[in-house]
């Protein structure tokens, strides 16, 4: 499948998860094998000299850990606060509908790795900000932030402005 057409599956759903928000639902992508296999290899294209994934909780585990598979790399899940037994540090963000904390486990990145960040969506980019917070604490190098989907108008392009920072469609 090309990878136009695999996009073209993102469902956008009105007032979800609250009023005013048009929620870009990625399911028909996972649930599409021909669509998913598209995304994941065009992701994985976007890496360069990278030694780790990061994958970002929840939906960023499934692109995350598929691009990981298909480079040959580890992935290293950052978690929403209490999900990890052994924490090595925590961040603070805010994103388009609500704050939330994430987390690293520890001992999982080595300094001065070279670190890419995948995750879904780059909406605010307060996600994509605190997991590359966490990989900087833990002395590793933010290679890039990868993504499936950006929205424009919600600004996170700049709040990761100096950053490489690919996305396969930008709404
Ligand atoms: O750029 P931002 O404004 O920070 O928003 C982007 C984040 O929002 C969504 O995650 P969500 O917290 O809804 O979690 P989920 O993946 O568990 O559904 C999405 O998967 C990104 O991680
Ligand atoms: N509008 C949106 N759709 C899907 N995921 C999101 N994360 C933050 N904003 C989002």
């Amino acid at each position: 499948m090309e990878l136009d057409e695999a996009l073209a599956l993102i469902r956008r759903v009105p007032d979800f998860p609250e009023p005013g928000v048009v929620f870009q639902d990625i399911t028909p992508v996972l649930g599409t094998a021909d669509a998913f296999k598209a995304v994941v290899d065009a992701m994985a294209q976007t890496l360069t000299d990278v030694d780790a994934i990061v994958a970002i909780d929840a939906r960023g585990f499934f692109f995350g850990a598929a691009v990981a598979y298909s480079r040959g790399l580890g992935v290293v899940p950052v978690r929403k606060a209490g999900k990890l037994p052994v924490v090595g540090g925590k961040a603070a963000y805010s994103l388009e509908y609500g704050t939330a904390e994430l987390e690293i486990p520890a001992g999982m990145i080595e300094p001065g790795q070279r670190v890419v960040v995948i995750d879904d969506v780059l909406a605010t980019g307060g996600t994509a900000a605190a997991a590359c917070e966490l990989v900087e604490l833990a002395e590793a190098e933010v290679a890039g932030i990868t993504v499936l989907l950006e929205i424009g108008a919600l600004g996170g392009r700049g709040r990761l402005a100096g950053r490489k920072l690919d996305t396969l469609l930008t709404v």
